[in-house]
């Protein structure tokens, strides 16, 4: 706290980002400093009683550590931390809470779309749009599809809400099977992934990046699944082998696959994903709605009010496995 007894929330950003719209109703309540790499977090640290982590500069805050005196809390303000956890965090007594849930509902939209798109070979159509073709084909019924939601927490479950609406089946796969599930027709445990596969047309990566997860996804993987069946990877990148996956597509083991994340990002111009025609591929930004970086900062305010309050946080990250879900 400082001598006006307000809380220190050091916010951590990309260096030149803008504050995160809607900061000011933070400043209200706590005194409120930016950090933007390694100096400037040695500079803000020492005091600090709460982080808002905006963009992972991991490396950097590993570094200055040793300086976070009295850091309680560090807030990361997207679903994902693979990206953020380095060992002195997960061992140290700081608690890390998440953006979960913000991104489900668009997420799920974005997946029903890719879906749909496939279903009705939009990518298709609008190269012959481009080249002013008119050409009749038929096109496949969503209607019926079954669908594997890989990683069956928040997201998955809003995936599995809006394409059992659409007339799906949705199965999902999580670390805990559970067989009676409102969103799903059963969810599997990762013991069944395989056989799973074997059975889906559509197979959804909703997991979070995990040591378990890394390569999740190759050659053996894609054999498993049907050649019709289209990867949808809302996830992380590597949770996909990028080069088992082009294969793949190559050898007709798979028939598809709409990609949001990639191994490296920004995916190189020169990257033989690009020309594909069947991906479909956007860049990072499958969860982002108008609005998405004012919803993440209300999220972190009714948090640190409740930590105000000495009430309990929510989307609390469990460290050692990575993610806030179960
Ligand atoms: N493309 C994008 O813009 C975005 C991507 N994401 C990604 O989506 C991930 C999931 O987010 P939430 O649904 O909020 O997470 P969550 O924590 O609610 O759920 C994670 C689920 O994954 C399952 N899981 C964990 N390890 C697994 C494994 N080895 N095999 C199978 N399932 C496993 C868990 O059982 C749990 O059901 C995030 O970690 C992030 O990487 C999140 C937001 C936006
Ligand atoms: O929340 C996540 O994990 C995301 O991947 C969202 O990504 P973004 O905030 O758009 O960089």
């Amino acid at each position: 706290m400082t001598a006006s007894n307000k809380p220190v929330v050091t916010v951590l950003t990309a260096p030149g980002e803008a504050p995160p719209p809607g900061i000011e109703a933070v400043q209200a309540r706590a005194e409120v400093r930016f950090a933007c790499d390694e100096q400037t977090l040695r500079d803000t640290l020492p005091g600090t009683d709460v982080m808002m982590v905006t963009d992972f500069r991991t490396e950097a805050l590993e570094a200055a550590w040793p300086t976070a005196d009295r850091l309680k809390w560090i807030h990361a303000t997207s679903a994902g931390v693979d990206a953020l956890m380095f060992p002195a965090l997960i061992k140290g007594d700081v608690t890390v809470t998440n953006a979960r849930g913000i991104f489900d509902r668009t997420i799920a939209e974005y997946v029903l779309c890719s879906i749909l798109m496939f279903a009705k070979d939009f990518p298709r159509s609008i190269r012959l749009q481009l080249k002013h073709e008119w050409k009749h084909r038929d096109t496949e019924r969503a209607e019926g599809k079954q669908v594997l939601v890989v990683g069956a927490g928040s997201i998955g479950r809003q995936i599995g809400r809006l394409v059992n609406a659409a007339g799906m089946h949705a199965h999902g796969i999580a670390r805990t099977p559970r067989q009676k599930d409102p969103d799903f027709v059963a969810v599997h445990g990762n013991d069944e992934l395989y056989d799973q596969l074997s059975h889906a047309d559509f197979v959804v990566i909703a997991a979070p990046l995990t040591p378990q997860t890394e390569g999740l996804f190759d050659s053996k993987a894609f054999a498993a699944m049907k050649k019709s069946a289209r990867l949808i990877n809302i996830g992380r990148g590597p949770i996909v082998k990028t080069d088992d996956l082009i294969q793949a597509l190559d050898d007709g083991e798979i028939a598809g696959a709409a990609l949001d994340v990639f191994e490296e990002e920004p995916l190189p111009e020169d990257h033989p994903l690009w020309e594909r025609e069947n991906v479909i591929m956007t860049a990072h930004m499958a969860g982002d709605f108008i609005g998405w970086k004012r919803a993440l900062t209300d999220q972190f305010l009714e948090n640190f009010d409740r930590w105000h309050k000495g009430g309990e946080l929510f989307n609390l990250v469990n460290k050692e496995l990575g993610y806030a879900g179960s």
